[in-house]
């Protein structure tokens, strides 16, 4: 049987660097790449960042909105991209921030984490923000699928702290309580468990001023902000402190505007795994 997705991730990231590139198929990076933007465009755009690092980089997240804006079409693209970017070695986390009320929560679980679905991935990002427990059926079913959900806990975005630093009843802020969740589903879990966080790499010292622990949540820390929203390795360290080690860096349109050339795209990503390294050290 595969092995549960935290240690399939830890593994890749030991063997091929933790860094995830995000398949972000803006209109004006298709534009720049001389792609229409249509549905011939996205997948042209699609399948030369598969082509050019499912076989060097741990991890691929194709963002799903920009899938979806060119319709059906658009879907089918994703559907090619998630199942040939994982043949070709590479984990992919579908970016959907999938979140609804427990009962509908089930069918968007069928439709990223059951392994029979056309849409089938390795991991998929949800917003907690519903409530905690109201992501139960898909962190069930990636537990029976051996597959990883990962929590938006701290946005990179500037409006998140509104609700996410924002104090609860028990006196605690939303992001903690929604850390706390995670740390309890991965209890028990030595290294990586199969619950993941989102924390921005632009969030400063937010963990530290929640008086967040992280690295006792033993989730796995999907990093982005790195590039385009101006955060750089430096900041890694800042941010996550004692848990650098669990953080999987992600950047989208620095290393996509490299392209489309595949060596100039594959030169990219390593530039910014260097960066990284360089605060992360070796795995
Ligand atoms: O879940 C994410 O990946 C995510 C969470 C977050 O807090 N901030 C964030 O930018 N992202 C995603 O990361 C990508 C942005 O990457 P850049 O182009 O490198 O800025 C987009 O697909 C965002 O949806």
């Amino acid at each position: 049987m595969i092995a549960p997705f935290g240690i399939r991730l830890r593994s890749l990231m030991n063997k091929r660097g933790a860094l995830c590139v995000g398949i972000d198929p803006h209109a004006s990076l298709l534009s720049a790449w001389g792609l229409d933007d249509d549905a011939r465009g996205l997948e042209r755009f699609a399948m030369t960042c598969v082509e050019a690092l499912a076989g060097q980089v741990a991890v691929l997240k194709p963002q799903s909105a920009f899938f979806e804006r060119h319709g059906s079409a658009g879907v089918a693209v994703l559907e090619r991209v998630v199942r040939e970017a994982r043949e070709a070695g590479a984990l992919v986390i579908t970016d959907a921030k999938r979140g609804d009320i427990g009962s509908t929560m089930t069918a968007y679980a069928q439709a990223y984490l059951d392994q029979s679905s056309p849409l089938a991935t390795d991991a998929l990002t949800v917003n907690p923000y519903l409530g905690y427990e109201s992501l139960r059926p898909a962190l069930d079913l990636a537990a029976a699928q051996r597959c990883g959900i990962f929590v938006l806990g701290l946005t990179s975005n500037p409006e998140a702290g509104q609700v996410q630093h924002a104090v609860g009843p028990q006196g605690g802020s939303v992001a903690a309580a929604i850390v706390a969740g995670v740390s309890a589903d991965n209890a028990g879990c030595p290294d990586l468990g199969d619950v993941g966080l989102v924390v921005g790499a632009t969030i400063g010292s937010a963990v530290t001023d929640l008086g967040i622990d992280l690295a006792a949540s033993h989730a796995p820390l999907l990093a982005p902000g790195i590039g385009a929203q101006g955060a750089g390795a430096g900041e890694l360290a800042k941010v996550f402190g004692a848990a650098v080690r669990n953080v999987l860096p992600s950047s989208s349109r620095e290393v996509l505007g490299a392209g489309p050339s595949v060596t100039a795209l594959q030169d990219a990503a390593d530039r910014t795994l260097d960066a990284c390294r360089a605060v992360l050290g070796e795995p």
